[in-house]
C-alpha cells in the first residue's frame, strides 16, 4: 500500500464518485474508492483512511436494507465528509432524520447561510456573494439533525443542505461539491482536506520513485514484456518499467494493419531514438488483416482482434528466456469501473479491447504500474519522466485501431482510403493549433457509397465522417464546435486529396447517447 497520507472515498454509487477522486487528486492527496459494501471495520482498521468522505447514490435511507457506512466509522476520530446521499445516511445513522417526499432539487440551486454563519471552517470562503451557487440532485432530504450538528447553509428543499458537527469533524452536505456546475466546490474539498491535515504530499516525482521501488520488488530478476502501442499509458508504461529494470524489458509493437498513416515507423522510430529499450516490431497485419476478411459485427471484430494480441504476445513472450511478466498501462478508471458498486447487472455496450484475460492463458503475471493513476496523471508522469510532449500530448488511440472506424466490412482498400483521409483531418487539426484543445480526432469511412460530380465526371465513392469530440476521461463527451470555415476547407482538402471519397459529414453527437467511436 501507499506510503502517502490516505483518505478513503466510500462510493454508495453515484454516477460522479469518480470525480471526488479526480478533485482530491488535483489537491495532491492520495485517495481511493470503495465500494460500502467491501468496507467493514476490519477494512478501515487495515486502510487506516486520515479522512472519510462518504459519496452520492441512488438509494434512499428512508427504505429497508438501503446501504450503511459501517458504524465504526464514526467511532474513529477522523474527520468524515458526507455528499448528498452520504450525508443522508450520515445522518440517519448518528441519530438524525431523513424523509423521501415532493422536495426534489436537480440542477442548479442556491444556498444561503444560516443565521449566524458566514462560512468559516470547511465552509469558510463561501458566500462571497451573499450566497452559494451549487449543484444539487436529491430526491429525499434531512428533517432533522443528529445531535451535535448545526447547519451552517440551506437551500429552498433543503433546510439542511450545509452542515457541521465541529467537534467531531463530520460535515455534509446536500449537494455535490465535487461537479464543475458546484463553482466553489473544490474550496470546499481543499478546506476538508486541510483541515484533516492532508500536506497534498501526492505527487508525480514521489509516485515515480515509489513506483520504481515496487516494479523491483515485484519482478526480481525475472523479464518482463510490455505490449507498446506508442499510446500515453503504454509509453509511459514502458519507460517507468525500463528506468526499474533496464534491459530485462523488452516492448512488442504489434502493427495489426489497423494503425493510422506512417504509425508504426513513427512509434518505433521514437522509440529506437529516444530510448535505449529492446522492441520488437511485429508486423502482423497479414493474420489479423486476413481474420477479419467478411466480418462486419463490431463485437466480432473486438473479440478477433482481442483474441489475435493475446496469441501474438504469446508467440513473443515464449521466445524469450525468463518472460514471467506482462506489463500493461490499466489506468485507474478501467480498475474502478470492475470493482464499482452498481445497483444491478450493467450492460456490456462494447467489448473494450482488454488485455485482462492473458495472464491466466499465458501464464503471465501482470505489472500494472499506472493503475492508481488518471490519464492526467499518467499524463503528469510522462512529463516527469521526460518523455517528448508529441508522446504526452497523444490523442487517445483504441487498441482495434482502425477496425472500429470502418463499419461494415473491412478491405485493405478501404483501409487505404480512410488512413489518408484521417492523416488530412488532423494535419488541419494541427495547422489550425487545435490539436491540444480536442481530446480525441478521427475520420471513419462509412459503408456507403454515394453519386458525386467531379471535373465533370460522376463518381460514386465512399462518404466519411468527421469525429471531434471534448471530454475529460472519455466515459462522456460533447462533439468540438469547429467554424463553418474549418470544415468547409477540411471537406474540400479530403475529397480533394483522397482517392475515393466523393462525401464528408460531421457527427455532431454527444456522448451520452452516442458513444465516441463508431463501432
Ligand atoms: N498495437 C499495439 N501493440 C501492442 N500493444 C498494444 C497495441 N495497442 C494496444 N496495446 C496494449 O493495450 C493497452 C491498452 O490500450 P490503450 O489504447 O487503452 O492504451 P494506450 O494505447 O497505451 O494509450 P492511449 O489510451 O492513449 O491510446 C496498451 O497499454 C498496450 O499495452
Ligand atoms: O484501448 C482501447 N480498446 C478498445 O477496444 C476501445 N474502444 C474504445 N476505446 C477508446 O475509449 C474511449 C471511449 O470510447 P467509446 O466512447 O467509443 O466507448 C475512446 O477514447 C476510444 O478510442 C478503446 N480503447
Ligand atoms: N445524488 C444523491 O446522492 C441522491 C441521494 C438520494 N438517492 C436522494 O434522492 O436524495
Ligand atoms: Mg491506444
Amino acid at each position: 500500500m501507499t506510503q502517502h497520507q490516505r483518505l478513503l472515498i466510500i462510493d454508495f454509487g453515484s454516477q460522479v464518485t469518480q470525480l471526488i477522486a479526480r478533485r482530491l487528486r488535483e489537491l495532491n492527496v492520495y485517495c481511493e474508492i470503495h465500494p460500502f459494501n467491501a468496507v467493514d471495520d476490519a477494512f478501515l482498521k487495515d486502510f487506516a483512511p486520515q479522512a472519510v468522505i462518504l459519496s452520492g447514490g441512488p438509494a434512499s435511507v428512508t427504505q429497508p436494507d438501503s446501504p450503511r457506512a459501517p458504524q465504526g466509522l464514526f467511532g474513529m476520530g477522523v474527520p468524515v465528509f458526507g455528499i448528498c446521499y452520504g450525508q443522508q445516511v450520515m445522518m440517519e445513522q448518528l441519530g438524525g432524520r431523513v424523509e423521501s417526499g415532493h422536495h426534489a432539487e436537480y440542477g442548479r440551486a442556491f444556498i444561503a447561510p444560516a443565521e449566524g454563519h458566514r462560512g468559516d471552517g470547511i465552509f469558510a470562503g463561501l458566500f462571497d456573494t451573499g450566497r452559494e451557487e451549487v449543484w444539487m440532485s436529491h430526491g429525499d432530504r434531512v428533517t432533522q439533525l443528529a445531535p451535535g450538528f448545526e447547519v451552517i447553509g440551506t437551500s429552498p428543499n433543503a433546510p439542511f443542505a450545509m452542515i457541521a458537527d465541529e467537534a467531531r469533524r463530520f460535515f455534509a452536505v446536500q449537494f455535490h461539491p465535487e461537479v464543475h456546475h458546484t463553482p466553489n466546490g473544490r474550496t470546499m474539498l481543499e478546506n476538508f482536506v486541510r483541515m484533516a491535515g492532508f500536506t497534498g504530499d501526492w505527487t508525480m516525482a514521489s509516485y515515480r520513485q515509489e513506483a520504481i521501488r515496487k516494479i523491483r520488488e515485484q519482478v526480481g530478476d525475472k523479464r518482463v514484456i510490455c505490449g507498446l502501442s506508442g499510446g500515453v499509458d503504454s509509453s509511459v508504461a514502458a519507460v517507468l518499467i525500463h528506468e526499474a529494470i533496464g534491459d530485462q524489458l523488452t516492448c512488442v509493437f504489434v502493427d495489426h494493419g489497423l494503425l493510422r498513416l506512417n504509425e508504426a515507423e513513427e512509434v518505433v522510430t521514437m522509440f529506437r531514438d529516444n530510448y535505449n529499450i529492446p522492441l520488437i516490431h511485429a508486423d502482423e497485419a497479414d493474420l489479423f488483416i486476413g481474420a477479419l476478411e467478411g466480418v462486419s459485427d463490431p463485437e466480432v471484430k473486438r473479440k478477433t482482434i482481442g483474441k489475435l494480441f493475446i496469441d501474438v504476445f504469446q508467440k513473443y513472450a515464449s521466445g524469450i528466456e525468463g518472460a514471467e511478466y506482462l506489463a500493461q498501462g490499466t489506468l485507474y478508471p478501467d480498475v474502478i469501473e470492475s470493482v464499482s458498486f452498481s445497483g444491478g447487472p450493467s450492460v456490456t455496450i462494447k467489448s473494450h479491447h482488454n488485455v485482462g484475460g492473458l495472464p491466466e492463458k499465458m501464464g503471465l503475471k501482470l505489472v500494472e504500474p499506472l493503475r492508481e493513476l488518471f490519464k492526467d496523471e499518467v499524463r503528469a508522469l510522462g512529463r516527469e519522466l521526460g518523455l517528448p510532449e508529441k508522446f504526452i500530448g497523444r490523442h487517445p488511440f483504441p487498441g482495434p485501431g482502425l477496425a472500429i472506424r470502418c463499419p461494415g466490412e473491412i478491405t485493405r482498400d478501404k483501409l487505404d482510403i480512410l488512413r489518408k483521409a484521417d492523416a488530412v483531418f488532423i494535419d488541419q487539426i494541427r495547422k489550425h493549433g487545435l490539436y491540444d484543445e480536442i481530446w480525441q480526432a478521427f475520420v471513419a469511412i462509412l459503408p456507403v457509397r454515394t453519386v458525386g460530380v467531379m471535373g465533370d465526371g460522376r463518381t460514386y465513392d465512399y462518404a466519411c465522417a468527421l469525429r471531434a469530440v471534448t471530454s475529460v476521461d472519455g466515459m462522456t463527451a460533447d462533439y468540438y464546435p469547429f467554424s463553418h470555415q474549418f470544415l468547409g476547407e477540411t471537406a474540400t482538402r479530403i475529397i480533394n486529396e483522397v482517392k475515393g471519397i466523393n462525401r464528408c459529414t460531421y457527427d455532431i453527437t454527444s456522448k451520452p447517447p452516442g458513444t465516441i467511436e463508431w463501432e
